[in-house]
């Protein structure tokens, strides 16, 4: 039995099938992590969902930002973009059950035999693991129950950007969402920035990526998270993996198999179109 974790897929669908194919992936044996962001910008949102749920327990995902907006937009809330590709997914017809499956899924992975956390954009340093743990799983009870179009429609804007145990009701949520989604960028004492979207090098001062703050999770477990394409996998500390290398930009599936660390990848193949 073997545990592989890939970063975003974003509608890659025959990428995803290749890069499982490499290993001979066996949902009966092995286990699949996934940082999220399952759909948009890349060609196959539809097939790429499909195929997720199909595989049934073998599965670990979170949900990312685009998997979030999806939802908004099959609910009305939100508009659907063209460069997003997602309208076969929209008007599909098992739409419905995709798209209550995909809002039941977590937004925090953490195994604790593994000493292993994954999040979609990785863990703000002003939470420890108890901490991580609730937020996720108040956003995910507002996302499972039948009222989750009242949080999709409060979850767009950038603040709060700051932690506070005081924090309560949709701005608590928002502030969640955003941390475990979309950060990239915090300040020394961890306040997300939710603008910058530059490279580490090229951040306006005093910002840092999230993961160059120390903080109670990455002292104690492995953070293993997607959402920043221009990393490219690299720049990270020991202990903190960015899976995410831009395959719907014509980048590469990336996989790492937990139990020997071994990095397998999968070039796209649609560059051509993409360019
Ligand atoms: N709270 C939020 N505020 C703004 N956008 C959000 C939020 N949650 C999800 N989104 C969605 O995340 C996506 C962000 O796209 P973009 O800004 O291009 O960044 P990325 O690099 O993640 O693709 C959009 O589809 C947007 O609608």
């Amino acid at each position: 039995m073997s545990t592989y974790l890939i970063g975003d897929v974003h509608g890659c669908y025959d990428e995803l099938r290749s890069l499982l194919g490499q290993v001979a992936f066996d949902p009966q044996q092995d286990q699949l992590w996934l940082t999220g962001d399952l759909v948009a910008r890349g060609p196959d949102s539809l097939e790429v969902l499909r195929f997720v749920r199909s595989l049934g327990d073998c599965v670990r995902l979170v949900l990312g930002n685009h998997d979030l907006h999806l939802l908004a937009v099959y609910a009305g809330i939100s508009r659907n973009k063209p460069k997003d590709r997602i309208s076969p997914l929209l008007q599909a017809d098992d739409a419905d059950e995709l798209i209550n499956w995909l809002r039941r899924q977590p937004l925090l992975q953490v195994d604790e035999e593994k000493k292993l956390v994954m999040a979609h954009a990785g863990i703000t340093p002003q939470w420890d693991i108890e901490t991580a743990k609730m937020c996720a799983r108040e956003v995910e009870s507002v996302l499972s129950s039948d009222t989750y179009p009242l949080f999709l429609d409060a979850m767009y804007g950038d603040m709060p950007n700051n932690w506070s145990p005081e924090l309560s009701g949709l701005a608590r949520l928002r502030f969640s969402s955003n941390a475990l989604t979309r950060m990239r960028f915090c300040f020394p004492n961890g306040q997300l920035d939710m603008i910058s979207k530059e490279s580490p090098e090229s951040a306006p001062p005093p910002l840092k990526p999230w993961f160059n703050i120390p903080g109670p999770v990455s002292r104690e477990y492995t953070i293993v998270f997607g959402h920043w394409a221009s990393l490219e996998g690299k720049g990270t500390p020991e202990g903190i993996i960015g899976l995410d290398t831009g395959c719907c930009w014509g980048g590469t599936l990336t996989m790492l198999r937990w139990e020997d660390k071994r990095v397998f990848t999968q070039v796209s193949s649609r560059e051509s179109e993409i360019l």
